[in-house]
């Protein structure tokens, strides 16, 4: 049995209700699949520590506000991950994938032409139905 990897997800939405994807970088599991930018939770951080650190890191955003959207547990064949998932309401700066990642904005109807890792689909569920 392996340890379950604890990962802050964040669902960026800008004011005109569109959601920010990155495109996994080919070399990392999942690779070439589009996901909510985020990362693994590091010893002694909070869920929330990590996410503003990774979308600070991956997409060069700052969180300013957010709420808890799901939390998913998902094994794939080779690690189980748990996807602690923020929505972002507001933040500061313009993202730009940092580690050359492409990034794009969609609209929530949107998300379903791009391809994201299994665990994501329950994701995409919770943004539909997430009101306000
Ligand atoms: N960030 C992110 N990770 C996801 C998503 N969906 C999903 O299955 N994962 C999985 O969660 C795991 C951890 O994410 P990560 O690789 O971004 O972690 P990280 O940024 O800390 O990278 P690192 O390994 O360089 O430290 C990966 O196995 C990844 O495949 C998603 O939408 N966003
Ligand atoms: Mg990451």
């Amino acid at each position: 049995m392996s340890r379950v990897i604890h990962v802050a997800v964040g669902v960026v939405r800008r004011g005109d209700g569109k959601i920010l994807i990155a495109r996994r970088p080919k070399h990392l599991h999942m690779g070439g699949l589009w996901e909510f930018p985020g990362g693994k939770v590091e010893a002694g951080e909070t869920v929330q520590q990590a996410l503003s650190r990774e979308l600070r890191e991956e997409v060069a955003i700052e969180v300013q506000q957010l709420q808890p959207l799901v939390e998913i547990r998902h094994e794939y064949p080779e690690k189980s991950v748990l996807l602690d998932t923020w929505l972002v309401t507001a933040f500061s700066g313009e993202p730009e994938g940092c580690e050359g990642q492409e990034t794009a904005w969609a609209t929530v109807q949107g998300l379903e032409n791009y391809q994201f890792p299994d665990a994501n689909q329950a994701i995409i569920k919770a943004i539909q139905t997430v009101e306000n």
